[in-house]
């Protein structure tokens, strides 16, 4: 559906040249909703602004459903722009339209005829839950209520894709769940293909099927987000994870414990608990498990254990061995004191 081909982009300032995206390649399938994760000045807004050319790209090039953009003449590219439709942080809605001028605006954009035009938007503001504020004014909405507004706006014309930059940064996470759950009823009942941008894990571990770690305007890794939670390669990507994985022991309990302390991370298909227990019968050490959960990543489990361990130090470094053959991560947090 997407395809970025070895797309750079250089910004010339007057104190000179800014990379922004350097040599990026990527396809984002139909149907999918892919995120692009990464700190901020990472290049994910640019690399997103390259898709519909907003930005143009310095190298590289742009397909969408196999149409070079950057090939198009000026009315092409307005024509083919039609077909994305986009969603941002801070939601550009005209304060002094109505909920219901605002979605109009794009449809009256886009040259559909008045008469076709309230049904339409009708229809969008039911399908994002608000057809009970079209006489409001943005001011008069919650910030969930104003990304709703314009999710419908981006919706107007049909698109086939849905670029959304930083679209619940500046929501709670009670809003941002409903506003990710709005996205991915869109992509399930139209088959329109989301790309995300966000710096927040949480939100591709909610609903991404595959994403990409950028890190000075590069991607350093990319795959299905369940490959990507459970065997992460680079350290950026371990640290993004860790933001949603990671739980903090109580500094009390780490003094306290003089064994050795691992976490265990295992696929949603392997039972834990039994390789421990069998872990327990091989070798003579102790485990005791002080914490452990199951973190739902789109709907696969991947389970979590810390584990204090404590025996002989020649047990333990076997029972290690043994334990690392069969999950899929372990980590010594602590060794023994
Ligand atoms: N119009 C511009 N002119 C000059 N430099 C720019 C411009 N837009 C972006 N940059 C630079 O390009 C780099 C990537 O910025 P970009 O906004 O794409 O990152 P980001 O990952 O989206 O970060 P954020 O989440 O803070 O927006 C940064 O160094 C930024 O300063």
């Amino acid at each position: 559906m997407i395809k970025i081909e070895n797309v750079s982009k250089v910004f010339k300032t007057k104190s000179g040249l800014v990379p922004g995206v350097d040599d990026v390649s990527l396809s984002v399938d139909k149907g999918e909703i892919y995120g692009i994760v990464g700190y901020s000045g990472a290049g994910k807004s640019t690399l997103l602004r390259c898709m519909n050319i907003l930005e143009r790209p310095t190298t590289g090039k742009v397909f969408i459903d196999g149409v070079e953009l950057l090939s198009l003449a000026k009315k092409e590219l307005r024509e083919a722009r039609q077909s994305m439709g986009m969603i941002f942080q801070g939601f550009y809605l005209v304060s002094s339209k109505t909920v219901f001028e605002n979605v109009t605006f794009a449809l009256k954009a886009a040259g559909v005829p008045k008469a076709k035009r309230k049904d339409r938007v009708l229809e969008l503001l039911e399908l994002v839950g608000l057809q009970d504020k079209i006489d409001d004014y943005p001011a008069q909405l919650s910030g969930g209520q104003k990304q709703r507004v314009s999710i419908a706006r981006a919706l107007a014309n049909n698109p086939k894709v849905l670029l959304c930059d930083e679209a619940t940064s500046a929501l709670d996470p009670g809003t941002t769940k409903s506003i990710l759950k709005l996205l991915k009823k869109i992509n399930q009942e139209f088959g329109i293909t989301i790309v995300i941008i966000t710096h927040e894990m949480e939100v591709v571990k909610e609903i991404c099927h595959r994403c990409a770690v950028m890190q000075d305007g590069r991607v350093i890794e990319e795959g299905p987000t369940y490959e990507i939670f459970a065997n992460p390669t680079e350290s950026l990507t371990k640290a993004f994870i860790q933001t949603v994985l990671n739980f903090e022991l109580p500094e009390k309990l780490l003094q306290n414990c003089t064994g050795t302390l691992m976490r265990l991370q295992f696929r949603g298909d392997i039972a834990g608990d039994a390789i421990v227990s069998d872990m327990l019968q091989a070798f003579p050490v102790r485990g005791n498990i002080l914490h452990g959960k199951v973190e739902y990543i789109g709907d696969i489990p991947l389970g979590i254990f810390i584990m204090e361990m404590t025996g002989e130090q020649s047990e333990v470094d076997k029972a290690i061995a043994y334990l690392e053959g069969r999950v899929n991560q372990l980590e010594v947090i602590q060794h023994a004191r």
